[in-house]
């Protein structure tokens, strides 16, 4: 899935970035299993909408915030691939009603933890989300497992519903602000990616196509 909130408005997006540079600029992968949800949870941050079904394209965001004061700039890559080197941090989902999407995650920490530098392993910024919490009736993984599996793995934990919650959603992100804060990330990297990168706006629009 592509897409690049940046495009909808370059001008001012370049500006804030700019603005945001001595603040903090960290690149973030949201990785997990399909149909776990990275996509719901990537663009309800964006765009505060859950709008159902989200195509097959790879996806590049860049978003900017305030957190506690603090400019921040996060380049969010939804992706189903192993992008463990490019990130400084990591949001890893799975599916509450699904298990197997759970152990992947926990099998993720571990790659990504013996992947990166290991003197800084332990500090590796990592929050666990377990999503579709709206389908409690459906549960597989208790929300026992999720915070012990953070516990264990000095990991953040969220359950969350990207289809009924923007401010979860959004609690997640900031989460992951916090970790990233420990590893100072104040020089911003380029994305080298320009080339994949499509509107937010051609999501939208390809759905509105398909919907004729
Ligand atoms: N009920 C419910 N459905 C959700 C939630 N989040 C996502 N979905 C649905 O789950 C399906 C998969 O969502 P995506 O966001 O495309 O999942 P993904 O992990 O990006 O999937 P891939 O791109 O295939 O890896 C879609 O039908 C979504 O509408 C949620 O919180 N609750």
């Amino acid at each position: 899935k592509v897409a690049d909130a940046r495009s909808q408005n370059n001008t001012s997006s370049e500006r804030h970035n700019t603005a945001f540079s001595l603040n903090m600029d960290a690149n973030i992968v949201v990785m997990g299993m399909e149909s776990v949800g990275k996509s719901a949870l990537t663009v309800r941050l964006l765009t505060r909408r859950f709008i159902g079904e989200y195509g097959d394209i790879e996806s590049i965001y860049s978003h900017s915030f305030i957190v506690d004061g603090r400019a921040v700039t996060l380049n969010i890559w939804d992706s189903h691939y192993f992008q463990v080197r490019w990130a400084d941090g990591f949001v890893l989902v799975y599916s509450i009603c699904d298990r197997a999407s759970f152990n992947t995650v926990s099998r993720l920490i571990q790659t990504i933890k013996s992947t990166k530098d290991c003197l800084s392993a332990d500090k590796v910024p990592i929050v666990i989300v377990g999503n579709k919490r709206d389908l409690h009736h459906r549960r597989t993984v208790t929300s026992e497992e999720g915070r012990l599996l953070a516990l264990n793995t000095d990991c953040q934990f969220y359950e969350v519903s990207a289809a009924e919650n923007y401010h979860s959603v959004l609690m997640v992100f900031h989460g992951l602000v916090d970790r990233l804060k420990d590893a100072k990330l104040t020089t911003k990297k380029p994305l080298r990616l320009k080339g994949i990168v499509k509107s937010m706006s051609a999501v939208f629009a390809r759905r509105r196509t398909e919907s004729f």
